[in-house]
């Protein structure tokens, strides 16, 4: 149930109620961008101005900052919210921050139990926060289909039911605490959507500050992001967060200030974090899901000892293609090249020996531990030839002409917004580009190993084998057929 929303021009008197100092800015609509801090007046400052000196464009006091430990300040002065954090949280930063701000919804829509939770400035800050964002997980399942083909269709997917089981995991845990029950689940006054903005917000608005770490910061969570950024943000000595203008920056009166989200992110992670891609400060990476062999008797046992989720990267950078996939070099491995498992009777553990050594706490290290064998390269042009197939078969999944989706790529149809439609289309381009270019890549690295002495071996003896099989069995038939 979406809280009452309050109008922008209400953030002013807000943010002089709880001391946030705005100083030739004001928070303004930018169109597109949705809200932003734009400059009130002509403003520079001299290319040395390197220090918290420099007047400050916006002060938000520390105890307005929200992140871990400013929950369980708030947990300290309302036992209600402590209860409810006891039962459901302290299982990580972003999960105590998103319960908190589940409660402000709670709180903000007015209709919850009076006796749960009490109100604070977020309650009332979440009100001038979007309604909505273009984050994928918020968009709709037609939108979503864009996504198809490219790297955050998986990823997507995986967040929502992720989402999913956390919000399944907090109603069991609260709605056992009666006011609780009442407050967030009997009234309705939240639900799972609720979950997923928060989530949204989060990612979206959140700063990594210096000494605070990952913490929300009102009013300054309204700055939007540039790759040629005139802002940007630290803490002070009070531990106060201030947003100041970068040493050798003129702007003028109307402009929008702006800082930058980095720019060492790749196209799908702007996308999924922030909802819109510049290509002007992203790098030119990929991340896919790789799956172990389908016919591999020990893939479960790879997987198990892998311990994390089996993947590829690929990256560009000053021109270089370079990719990596820790698992592929334990997938590419058997037990007739010395892999082994082994599960210790007493407890129960599973230990990995390779070549007879116990590498159990190296799995994500099987690059290094094969160099030494004789069949290095052998086992190298097995990795290639799996992570070229796996990028070939997601460059398929990509190309305009793959299986047609719903809606065609290229023209939106009523429910689907124009914005998802270009990111989701920008997306694909900038993936496909990067896939070509590694297929390619990988392409020469198997001309390199496959003219390797020890593969020149290795292939010349299975083929011998291959027919001394084929003589063996046409003779087994000759003496069948007589
Ligand atoms: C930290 S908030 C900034 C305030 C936000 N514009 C608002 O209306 O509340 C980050 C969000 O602003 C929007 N945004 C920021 N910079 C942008 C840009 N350069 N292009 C498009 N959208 C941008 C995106 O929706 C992003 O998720």
């Amino acid at each position: 149930m979406p809280s009452p929303k309050l109008p922008i021009e209400g953030l002013p008197v807000w943010a002089h109620l709880n001391n946030v100092t705005l100083t030739n800015v004001k928070i303004a609509n930018t169109g597109d961008k949705g809200f932003g801090v734009v400059c009130d007046s002509h403003l520079t400052t001299e290319a040395s101005d390197e220090t918290l000196d420099t007047p400050a464009l916006l002060t938000v006091p520390h105890d307005l900052v929200l992140n871990a430990e400013a929950v369980q300040e708030y947990a300290k002065e309302d036992r209600t919210f402590r209860e409810l954090l006891d039962a459901v949280g302290h299982q990580s930063a972003r999960g105590d921050i998103l319960l908190f701000l589940l409660v402000q919804t709670a709180l903000a829509s007015r209709i919850g139990h009076s006796s749960a939770g009490v109100l604070n400035p977020w309650t009332e800050y979440i009100q001038f926060l979007p309604e909505t964002v273009l984050l994928p997980t918020l968009w709709t399942e037609e939108e979503r289909l864009l996504l198809g083909g490219t790297s955050l269709e998986a990823a997507v997917s995986a967040k929502i039911s992720s989402l999913d089981s956390e919000f399944g995991s907090i109603y069991e845990a609260s709605s056992n605490i009666p006011r609780w029950n009442e407050a967030l689940w009997e009234s309705g006054a939240v639900s799972f959507r609720d979950w997923i903005l928060l989530d949204a917000l989060y990612r979206s608005r959140c700063l990594e500050l210096p000494r605070s770490g990952e913490s929300l910061v009102p009013c300054i969570d309204m700055v939007n992001h540039s790759a040629a950024p005139t802002a940007y943000y630290d803490e002070n000595a009070k531990d106060d967060v201030a947003l100041l203008l970068r040493p050798g920056t003129s702007i003028s009166e109307g402009d929008e200030i702006s800082i930058s989200y980095g720019d060492a992110k790749s196209a799908a992670e702007m996308l999924f974090s922030y909802g819109f891609i510049d290509p002007d400060s992203t790098v030119e990476s990929l991340v896919l899901p790789l799956e172990p062999l389908q016919d591999d008797p020990l893939a479960k046992a790879k997987l198990f000892a892998f311990g994390e989720a089996p993947k590829v990267h690929v990256s560009r950078s000053n021109g270089s293609i370079a990719w990596r996939s820790p698992f592929a070099y334990l997938m590419c491995v058997n037990e007739e090249d010395g892999l082994e498992f082994r599960v210790l009777r007493e407890t129960r553990e599973m230990n990995v020996l390779w070549q007879g050594d116990d590498v159990t706490d190296q799995t994500t290290e099987f690059q290094t531990l094969v160099q030494s064998h004789p069949l290095s390269a052998l086992f190298s042009l097995r990795v290639v030839t799996v992570v070229q197939e796996r990028l070939q078969s997601q460059l398929d999944r990509a190309q305009p002409d793959a299986e047609p989706r719903t809606p065609p790529t290229s023209e939106p149809s009523p429910t689907t917004r124009e914005t998802c439609v270009k990111a989701a289309l920008l997306l694909r381009n900038i993936e496909i580009k990067i896939l070509e270019d590694t297929i390619e890549a990988l392409e020469e690295e198997k001309t390199t190993l496959l003219a390797d002495e020890h593969v020149v071996a290795y292939l010349g003896s299975m083929e011998t084998a291959g027919s001394d099989l084929v003589e063996e069995e046409a003779s087994n038939e000759e003496d069948d057929f007589s």
